[in-house]
């Protein structure tokens, strides 16, 4: 794939690719891909911001479809060189039911296998999570931990289980023959919590914030330490890892790789206090201001009150027995596998993260309502 006379030769498919690391994804193979002669980008709903793409050099092909849907992929899929298939339904929160979470998260995923082997297409490159290892259930802590580290991953929520098996799934297709005799080279990427410019969640403690006068109030105690990496870095690493499978086949098929960069390791909020702590936010409390027993109940009301007006309304807060488990357990990486194999180092220092982070987080405060 490398060789020069396949310069601008390259059809590269990104599904999910209008989602928060998606774009991130396109927009970086856009910059640092120069063999890309067609982008095929593939989701559900698609954005207004591709109609930008389409006047540069590469072909982008925006195609409105969905993953569950076999035929559908299959089209998509025909003719592409290399497949990053990140599209996923990203629920803890309870507003899809299981079943649907299975059939996006591990059908999907199925399908896209399936479509690889059918097309002759031989590179794929899966975005798993951090949440195929962990937090388990016990709420054990996973403390610098690499691919390597062992770990009772056991898990009873739709969304960890779907990673998980979606992610068996496509470690056990690499070696499978695609059509023309090839072998499937397959490898997924890990990352922790994903942070950065588009990141949704980071969008709605913003404005809680600006709702409660400027203040958010600790709920995690500081010393639970979370992982987080900057989304432009996983886009880097998946962009590495697309170009690097090939030549590298015999090392990264059938590997998984934590996604990881400089990012310090602290609590959720007072990660998340680097970037709103700038935009006028302020954290309220050394210690979480309420019990830990009284957010456990709260948690539970709020799992019960789901459940109960289920059928008259979808009620899904941020706080659910699940989120408040991981947000609870310590969870961070420390690897170099992914520079040792295939020679990542992140694109993003800490500070560059950061401030893109901020300045991203400013320029939304003109469109509070
Ligand atoms: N956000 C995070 O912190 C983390 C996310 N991940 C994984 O990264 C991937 C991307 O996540 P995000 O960008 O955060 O989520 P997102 O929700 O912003 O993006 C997912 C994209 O997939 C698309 N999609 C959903 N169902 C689809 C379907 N049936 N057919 C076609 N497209 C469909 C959505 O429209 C969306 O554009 C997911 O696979 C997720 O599991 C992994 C670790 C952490
Ligand atoms: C107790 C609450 C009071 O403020 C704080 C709740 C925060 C939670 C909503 C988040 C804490 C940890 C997050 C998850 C984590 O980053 C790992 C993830 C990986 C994924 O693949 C998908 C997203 C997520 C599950 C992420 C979701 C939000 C949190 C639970």
């Amino acid at each position: 794939m490398a060789d020069s006379a396949q310069a601008q030769k390259l059809v590269y498919l990104v599904t999910g690719g209008c989602g928060f690391l998606g774009e991130h994804v396109v927009r970086m193979l856009l910059q640092q891909e120069p063999r890309l002669r067609e982008l095929r980008i593939f989701d559900l709903h698609l954005g207004p911001w591709l109609e930008e793409l389409k006047t540069g050099p590469v072909q982008v092909t925006a195609i409105q479809g969905d993953v569950t849907q076999a035929h559908e992929v299959a089209a998509a899929v025909a003719g592409a060189h290399v497949v990053i298939h990140t599209a996923g339904l990203v629920d803890v929160f309870g507003r899809a039911s299981p079943e649907t979470i299975h059939e996006v998260n591990v059908q999907g995923t199925q399908n896209v296998i399936e479509a690889c082997v059918q097309a002759g297409t031989q590179f794929l490159v899966y975005t798993s999570s951090m949440e195929v290892v962990g937090p388990n259930i016990k709420g054990h802590p996973f403390y610098r931990g690499n691919e390597d580290t062992p770990y009772e991953a056991i898990h009873r929520h739709p969304y960890p289980c779907s990673k998980a098996l979606a992610e068996r799934l496509v470690l056990e297709a690499n070696g499978r023959k695609v059509r023309g005799g090839l072998p499937l080279v397959t490898c997924a990427l890990r990352p922790t919590g994903i942070y950065g410019e588009g990141h949704q969640i980071m969008r709605d403690f913003y404005h809680q914030g600006l709702r409660l006068g400027g203040r958010l109030f600790r709920a995690v105690p500081a010393s639970v330490e979370h992982g987080r990496v900057y989304v432009g870095n996983v886009a880097w690493m998946h962009v590495l890892v697309a170009r690097e499978l090939e030549q590298r086949a015999a090392l990264m098929g059938g590997q998984v790789y934590f996604c990881y960069d400089k990012s310090p390791y602290k609590s959720y909020e007072d990660f998340n206090m680097e970037f709103l702590g700038p935009c006028g936010l302020r954290l309220v409390g050394t210690r979480p201001l309420l019990p830990y027993w009284l957010l456990v109940f709260l948690a539970a009301l709020n799992a019960l009150l789901q459940w109960l007006l289920r059928p008259l309304l979808l009620y899904a807060p941020l706080l659910n027995p699940y989120t408040l488990a991981v947000a609870n357990t310590t969870f961070t990486v420390s690897t170099n596998k992914a520079q040792r194999h295939f020679g990542y180092e992140p694109l993003f220092s800490w500070e560059d993260s950061r401030t893109r982070t901020i300045r991203w987080v400013q320029a939304m405060e003109g469109s509070v309502q």
